[in-house]
């Protein structure tokens, strides 16, 4: 069982009488790559800023291997941040970055060259240890930050949009990077990103936040499969919503109409609300071109109105019969490709019972 580093109860801040930080209740594991996801400005960076000692909380309590160090100075704390523009020192090498904080700390010369040529050879930048920062590429650059930070032996490394400043190829390449690095070294890494994809490419855990509070904490594979409300599965991926009203529930199974039509879903939810959206995902959805194909009772009509090519998968965009707009995703291979989608041709969307997310409203 995972140990808690930190934990943040009731964690709550303002700035002149504006709440940015709802009562924030939140575990951080040791040695877990954690992230807060979430639109900007819902309070991500805030977090970072309370944990690393920049700023107080206002109400509530940050607590550190059992203690509360809700007023201790960030020197004190352990912490190292990782950010955006990695914050390099441009006239010094990059073994001199790296060895700047031991020798704040006055440690030995002898030990300090030790340490910092075992972090530069972690982030693969042994050969590169006396040049300057204008001459590494933005992902070398990233590394000496990350170096910079580990030589310190940080309990928890933040990182904050660390990779929103690379280009798409680079940021794919630093992810994986990043995440290996994490697991080698086994420190726990806070990071923050608004970019979903990222997030679930890279974390244990997921952290979904919106204005100042968390809606979601749970594994990629959770927020994505089971997200526990619309924003979560809104903002995760993408989703089709159809707003349906409840019939009739049992133990097990609920009945919902749509419009004019009724579906029998298996369910263990209870609904004790009138109204209950039901997500299906687009490449949850199973294309037909004729009625006999389609494996379920429960489908919807249509029509398609565009195709979009996106490389491994194809969107298409499909008008149903009660004029709303549906997103169904297929891989992109010769069998779709004979199948011969063309705009304006009717087209049956169902899906697998049981690969739909029902939220019944609150
Ligand atoms: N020192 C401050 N004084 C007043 N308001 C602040 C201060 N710092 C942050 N805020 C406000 O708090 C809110 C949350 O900011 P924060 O930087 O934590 O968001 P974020 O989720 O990290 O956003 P982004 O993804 O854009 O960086 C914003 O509305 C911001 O304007």
């Amino acid at each position: 069982m995972a140990k808690e580093l930190f934990i943040l109860k009731d964690l709550c801040k303002d700035y002149d009488n504006n709440t940015i930080l709802k009562s924030i209740n939140l575990d951080i594991y040791e040695g877990e790559f954690l992230t807060l996801l979430g639109p900007s400005g819902c309070g991500k960076t805030t977090i970072l800023r309370l944990l690393a000692g920049f700023e107080e909380p206002s109400s509530g309590e940050i607590i550190l291997n059992g203690k509360n160090i809700n007023s201790l100075p960030p020197e004190q704390r352990a912490i190292n941040t990782v950010f955006q523009s990695y914050a390099l020192f441009p006239h010094m090498s990059v073994f001199d970055n790296v060895a700047f904080g031991l020798k704040m700390k006055k440690i030995p010369k002898e030990q300090i060259k030790k340490e910092v040529e075992t972090a530069l050879l972690m982030v693969k930048l042994s050969k590169f240890m006396n040049k300057k920062p204008h001459e590494l590429s933005g992902g070398q650059q990233q590394r000496v930050a990350i170096a910079r930070a580990v030589v310190n032996k940080p309990l928890i490394l933040l990182l904050d949009e660390s990779l929103s400043a690379l280009d798409y190829k680079l940021r794919k390449a630093m992810q994986i990077e990043l995440k290996m690095l994490q697991r080698q070294l086994g420190i726990t890494f806070l990071f923050v990103t608004h970019d979903q994809e990222e997030a679930l490419s890279m974390s244990d855990r997921i952290v979904v936040m919106n204005k100042g509070k968390i809606e979601q904490i749970g594994t990629p594979k959770e927020i994505y499969e089971e997200p526990k409300n619309l924003f979560v599965a809104q903002f995760i991926g993408q989703a089709n919503c159809f707003e349906s009203k409840v019939l009739q529930e049992s133990d097990n199974s609920v009945s919902l109409a749509y419009g004019d039509k009724t579906f029998s879903l298996k369910s263990k939810k209870s609904f004790k609300t009138e109204y209950c959206t039901i997500l299906i995902r687009p490449e949850d959805f199973r294309v037909e071109k004729n009625l006999e194909d389609v494996k379920s009772n429960n489908f919807f009509i249509g029509e398609l109105e565009n195709i979009i090519y996106k490389g491994t998968t194809i969107d298409l965009l499909v008008k149903l019969e009660d004029g709303k707009e549906v997103i169904a995703s297929e891989f992109y291979n010769e069998d779709s490709d004979a199948l011969g989608y063309e705009v304006g041709i009717k087209l049956f969307l169902y899906w697998v019972e049981g690969w739909e997310v029902l939220l019944p409203h609150e």
